[in-house]
């Protein structure tokens, strides 16, 4: 038999078997087209951008660890390696950028002066490849950083720099979504904060709500941009306290109706994102989520499918959230293949949606108000050893992608052409 009649069999009978406890894979594998992966620039050269020829990440109290060959150096190179991405990944994707990824074509562009003119052919770009795309504000890597603050900083000076700096990145996000057709989400994540315990809390966060509203004055048309605000519990150097916390930006999104994003690595170890987009659509009406996988800080370690992931993707599939749900990604590994880091880590955040929406909800939710919490238990448990992978495996066929493990040898053919020639 050969590999896709294998595939194709395998299907068929993980198909008979969900059917039995009333879930239509076929229908399963149409809804998987809601699903839109945001991928994050940065993973191709360890958050760089190129601003200038030897740009690298600093300060911010974020970091990407490692040094294995091949990162990108170029915006040529990170469209080659998103372009090989692309082609090894099932679904939908959009292209999530930073501004220090701008084509400054050599010149010296500060942050405060730039324009839709410097991402015109990124969007361009987005455009032959027929994906949507995302912008961030940059505030970070840059000495009007470098004493830990920006939009919260009491430099006045600085303060109006890096206001400005997010003005115009919400402009050009509204060109980037008006020319692509698909609104585009502007986040402002900034790492203002204190490394030794501070005094005036009060007066920082006053001044980031102040900047913050200077910064989003100009209102723009939901259908061409989308503001998101992300909150963070502490950063390497600000470890005593964040400006820009939870509660903060909880309140700011609340009162100013924008998105909220949720990173899974900006929370305490025992907190959960999945527990927490319930509450949050009450309240807001989307969330975004930066998917990534903190090792006992916020490492930003590749997602891999684990209980963290599989508890998010389950809580958006179970209440229909699906379309109030904008997914991107934030890891950043610089000690592996970095194309294979993005195809696993996608790949990764893709399954877990998969099988969250192989689930027999109602049956579950039935067992639950029953106050059968064994027969609950014990479904939940025989669910994790369903046979998902036959359905992965036909969905990867169907969206003529590698299926199963043969992306690898893709990965590494990749690697011997091109990027150990960088
Ligand atoms: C580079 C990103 O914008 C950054 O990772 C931010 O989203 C973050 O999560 C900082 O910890
Ligand atoms: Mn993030």
């Amino acid at each position: 038999m050969s590999k896709t009649e294998l595939i194709k069999k395998a299907y068929e009978i993980a198909k008979e078997q969900y059917a039995a406890l009333g879930v239509d894979t076929d229908a399963v594998l149409k809804k998987m087209s809601e699903l839109a992966i945001s991928l994050h620039c940065w993973q191709t050269d360890d958050v760089g951008g190129f601003e200038t020829p030897d740009a690298t990440l600093s300060g911010g109290g974020i970091q990407a660890t490692g040094n294995y060959p091949g990162k990108a150096k170029s915006i040529a190179d990170v469209r080659a390696d998103l372009e090989k991405v692309l082609a090894l990944l099932p679904g939908k994707q959009r292209l999530n950028l930073h501004a220090i990824y701008g084509d400054f074509q050599g010149e010296l562009v500060d942050r405060d002066q730039i324009q839709v003119k410097h991402f015109q052919s990124w969007i361009d770009w987005c455009k032959s490849q027929g994906i949507g795309m995302d912008f961030n504000a940059s505030c970070f890597s840059h000495p009007k950083a470098a004493d830990g603050f920006t939009l919260a900083s009491k430099n006045e000076e600085n303060r109006k720099f890096w206001v400005e700096h997010v003005a115009r990145c919400r402009a050009i996000a509204a060109e980037m979504g008006k020319q692509l057709g698909t609104p585009c989400v502007h986040n402002t994540w900034i790492p203002d904060g204190s490394k030794d315990v501070p005094v005036d809390r009060n007066g920082y966060r006053k001044i980031l709500m102040k900047s913050l509203d200077e910064a989003m004055a100009v209102d723009y048309p939901k259908e061409y941009m989308k503001d998101a605000v992300e909150s963070k519990v502490f950063g390497i150097g600000a470890e005593a306290m964040t400006v820009g916390s939870h509660e903060f930006y909880m309140g700011y999104a609340m009162k100013n109706n924008k998105m909220i994003c949720l990173d899974n690595g900006h929370f305490h170890p025992t907190e959960v994102v999945g527990d927490k987009i319930s509450s949050c659509l009450l309240y807001v009406d989307e969330v975004l989520l930066h998917v990534t996988r903190p090792i006992r800080w916020d490492s930003d370690h590749v997602v891999t499918l684990n209980e963290e992931i599989q508890l998010i993707a389950s809580e958006i599939v179970r209440n229909d959230f699906m379309s109030r749900v904008k997914v991107g990604l934030d890891f950043f590994d610089a000690s592996i293949n970095r194309i294979g880091a993005y195809v696993v880590g996608t790949r990764a955040a893709q399954k877990a949606f998969l099988i969250a929406m192989l689930e027999p909800t109602k049956s579950l939710i039935e067992l639950e108000e029953a106050g059968q919490n064994f027969e609950r238990l014990a479904m939940l448990e025989e669910l994790k050893t369903m046979p998902f992978a036959a359905v992965w495996d036909y969905y990867c066929l169907q969206e003529n992608v590698p299926v199963g493990i043969d992306y690898i040898a893709e990965i590494q053919q990749y690697e011997k052409d091109v990027l150990s020639k960088r």
